[in-house]
C-alpha cells in the first residue's frame, strides 16, 4: 500500500520541505509516503475563487490512483488518535488500497474531493496553514507505523 499526499501549493519553503521528508524517508518500502503537489491557481484581485477551487480539486482527483481510498484532511473532520491512526493504517494495509490524504490551498478543499472522501481527518481544531499540515501530517503517520510495528520512536 502507497500513501500519497496530494496538496495545493509548490515552492514551499525550506523547512516544510525539509520537515516533510525528514519522516518521509522513514516509511518502509512496502508503505511509501509520496508526494503529489498541485500547483494553487493564480488568484488575483477579481480572481473567481469558485472555480479556481473547483479547477484544483479537478487537478487534486486527477491524480488519485484507480480505486485509491480518498481521506480529506478538513479541521472539521474527526480527531484521530496516534493508536487510533494506528489502527486504521493497519485496516488501509489489510485493505490493500492506496490511500490519498487530499489538504486544500488557502480556500480550504473543492467541494468535489470533499465528495469522494472516505474519511475525514482533523488535526486540531485550529486552523493549520497547508505547509505546516504537511509536516504534521508526515509525522503523524510515522508515529501511527511506528506504533503498529513496535518500533521504539513512539512511547507511551
Ligand atoms: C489554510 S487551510 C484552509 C482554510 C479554509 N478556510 C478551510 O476552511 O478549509 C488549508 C488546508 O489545510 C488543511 N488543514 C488546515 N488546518 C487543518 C486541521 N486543523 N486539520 C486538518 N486539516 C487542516 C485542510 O486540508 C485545508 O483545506
Amino acid at each position: 500500500m502507497k500513501l500519497m499526499l496530494i496538496a495545493v501549493g509548490t515552492k514551499m519553503p525550506a523547512w516544510v520541505t525539509t520537515g516533510f521528508e525528514e519522516y518521509a524517508r522513514r516509511f518502509p518500502r512496502d508503505m511509501p509516503l509520496e508526494l503529489v503537489e498541485i500547483a494553487a491557481g493564480k488568484r488575483g484581485k477579481n480572481a473567481d475563487i469558485k472555480r479556481i477551487l473547483d479547477l484544483e480539486g479537478e487537478k487534486m482527483l486527477a491524480a488519485v490512483p484507480k480505486g485509491a481510498r480518498i481521506i480529506t484532511l478538513e479541521v472539521e473532520g474527526g480527531y484521530w488518535s496516534s493508536p487510533q491512526l494506528s489502527q486504521k493504517l493497519v485496516q488501509w494495509q489489510l485493505d490493500g488500497r492506496d490511500v490519498c490524504l487530499l489538504v486544500g490551498g488557502p480556500e480550504g478543499l473543492a467541494p468535489a474531493c470533499i465528495a469522494a472522501s472516505e474519511g475525514k481527518w482533523s488535526l486540531s481544531a485550529l486552523t493549520l496553514p497547508h505547509p505546516l499540515v504537511r509536516v504534521v501530517l508526515a509525522e503523524s503517520l510515522y508515529r501511527a507505523w511506528s506504533i503498529s510495528t513496535n518500533h521504539p520512536y513512539h512511547r507511551e
